[in-house]
This record gives structure tokens, C-alpha cells and sequence, in this order.
């Protein structure tokens, strides 16, 4: 098991992933690759791949243990796997989810679940949802938290949504999306997850809020990155996938090569396709 890397050195060598660096990729038009990653054997191949940001997804509760929704993970689990993923990972720059009640009682409780996954490794904390959720950002930021918003499917209010369903459809929810986003953007948010959305649409939020890295999944080719769930990327969730994911193991030797191949065809905007992708 002897490596011949420095201990710092990550993929091909590279300097940790900042918040700087993020900002200096995305003033320069490189795309962003982001994957969900949940444990320290798939952080370190996933970091030694080059993917810029790592997510603890709360998506966990569905890949990993089997739930139909979310809803059911707790904050102790995502610490569990922030940990797991800190430990694997050198380089790339770390997400972790809030999970459903974490958050939603007080800016408070936003603060103190935060705290949890920070001091478990994560760099960055995301959370679902617009309006409300603004003067929670503003908190966090204001306390040295760096935060990602999630818009559009939100998973976590998938009750109240009637399903995953696109969302943004029509002039009203498309306005209402804009005029969260902004909310977010102004409360200090860096970067917005756009799921299930219009590419039209995600485009133009880019284009209306150019502090906010847009990271779009099932939301076209024009947003500042990409992110998709690490199990259906690889063909190992099994099922009626969503339309906007890939098989990157089609064509690929192994895990290694379709993670290579997933970091090239988001750089390179070959990934995701806007016929095929998105809405
Ligand atoms: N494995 C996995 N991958 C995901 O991307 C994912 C999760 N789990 N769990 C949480 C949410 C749920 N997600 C989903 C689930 C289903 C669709 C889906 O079936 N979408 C339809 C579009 C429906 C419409 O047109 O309104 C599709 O065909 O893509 C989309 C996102 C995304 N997230
Ligand atoms: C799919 C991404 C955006 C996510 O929130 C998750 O994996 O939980
Ligand atoms: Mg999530």
C-alpha cells in the first residue's frame, strides 16, 4: 500500500479545493464536478479522479440503506458518513446535507447541526429550500459557515410537492424560483444546487446571479457544475433511473475510468446533454 505522493497531494498532486478555488473556475467558465460520496474508499478514488466537491448527500438514506424517501436520515447519520468521506478525502472540497429536521426549528438548530458536520470535516453545509430559509443562510454565513442552497426538487418536501417532479414549470413557479434564488444569493449563499429544473431556466439564474455557483442535476448544460448521485452514475441503483442521469460505466473499464470520464465530459460540456438530460 506504499504511495509515493506527498501526504497533502491529492489527484495528481493537486492543492486542496477551496472556496477560492471554486470562485476562480467559475470566473473562468470551468465547469465544476461534483459527485455524492459517502464513505473514505470512494472519497479517496473519487478525489484522485480530480471531482472538485465531494457530497454527503442525505440521498444516503435511499442508496445506501434502502428508504423511499430522505425524510428518515438523521443528523447523526450524516456525521457518521462526513466523517468516513473526511478521512478518505486529501483534496476536494466538502459538502455535507442538512438533513429533514435539522434545520427547520430555529436559525438555532440550523446553527447547531451545522456545527455537527463541520467539526465532523464538512467545509461547506447545504440546505433545501427558498424564502424562509434565507434569514437561516444569512445566520450560517454570518457565523463562518460557508452555505449551499438547493432549489427547485427539494427531495425533502417531496410530500408536499406530490412527487419528483420537475419543477419551475410555467411563468409563476419560474418567477417565484428567480425570486428565491436571489434571496438566497443576497443572505450570502456561494453555491445553489438546481434540481429537476428547466435548463432555460437554470441558465438564467446563472445568468442573474453571477456570486452564486449554480450546480445543476437534471437542470442543462448551463449551470457553473454538475452533480449527480455517485450509485446511478456507476449503473449500481437499481430501478427506473430519472432521465437525466448517465451510465458513465457504459464504455468505462472499470469505476475509475467512468469517474475520469464523468470530470472530463462535465469540463468539457459534453455532460449533460441538453437533448437527452435535461427539461
Ligand atoms: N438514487 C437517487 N438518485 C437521485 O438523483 C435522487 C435520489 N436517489 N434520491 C433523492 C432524489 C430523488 N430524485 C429523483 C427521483 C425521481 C425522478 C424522476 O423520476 N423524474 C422524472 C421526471 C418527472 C417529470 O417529468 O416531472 C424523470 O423521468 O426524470 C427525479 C429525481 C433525485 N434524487
Ligand atoms: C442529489 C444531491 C443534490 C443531493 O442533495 C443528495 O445527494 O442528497
Ligand atoms: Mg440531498
Amino acid at each position: 500500500m506504499s504511495s509515493h505522493a506527498t501526504p497533502e497531494a491529492g489527484a495528481a498532486g493537486r492543492k486542496p479545493v477551496t472556496l477560492h478555488r471554486l470562485r476562480e473556475m467559475h470566473a473562468a467558465g470551468e465547469k465544476i464536478a461534483m459527485l455524492t460520496c459517502y464513505d473514505a474508499s470512494f472519497a479517496r478514488l473519487l478525489d484522485d479522479c480530480g471531482v472538485d466537491c465531494l457530497l454527503v448527500g442525505d440521498s444516503l438514506g435511499m442508496v445506501l440503506q434502502g428508504q423511499p424517501s430522505t425524510l428518515p436520515v438523521t443528523l447523526d447519520e450524516v456525521v457518521y458518513h462526513t466523517k468516513s468521506v473526511t478521512r478518505g478525502n486529501r483534496s476536494a472540497w466538502l459538502i455535507a446535507d442538512l438533513p429533514f429536521g435539522s434545520y427547520q426549528g430555529s436559525r438555532e438548530q440550523a446553527l447547531h447541526s451545522s456545527v455537527a458536520l463541520m467539526q465532523a470535516g464538512a467545509q461547506m453545509v447545504k440546505i433545501e429550500g427558498g424564502g424562509w430559509t434565507a434569514e437561516t443562510v444569512r445566520f450560517l454565513v454570518e457565523r463562518g459557515i460557508p452555505v449551499c442552497a438547493h432549489l427547485g426538487l427539494t427531495p425533502q418536501s417531496v410530500h408536499a410537492l406530490g412527487g419528483y417532479r420537475v419543477q419551475g414549470r410555467g411563468e409563476s413557479q419560474a418567477m417565484t424560483l428567480k425570486h428565491h434564488a436571489a434571496e438566497l444569493a443576497d443572505a450570502g449563499a456561494t453555491m445553489l444546487v438546481l434540481e429537476l429544473v428547466p435548463g432555460a431556466l437554470a441558465a438564467e439564474i446563472g445568468a442573474l446571479n453571477p456570486g452564486l455557483m449554480t450546480i445543476g442535476i437534471g437542470a442543462g448544460p448551463q449551470c457553473a457544475g454538475q452533480v449527480l448521485v455517485l450509485h446511478d452514475m456507476l449503473n449500481v441503483t437499481r430501478g427506473k433511473l430519472p432521465r437525466f442521469v448517465r451510465n458513465f460505466m457504459a464504455g468505462a473499464s472499470g469505476i475509475e475510468e467512468a469517474v475520469r470520464l464523468y470530470v472530463q465530459d462535465v469540463k468539457n460540456g459534453r455532460f449533460p446533454d441538453p437533448e437527452r438530460h435535461s427539461y
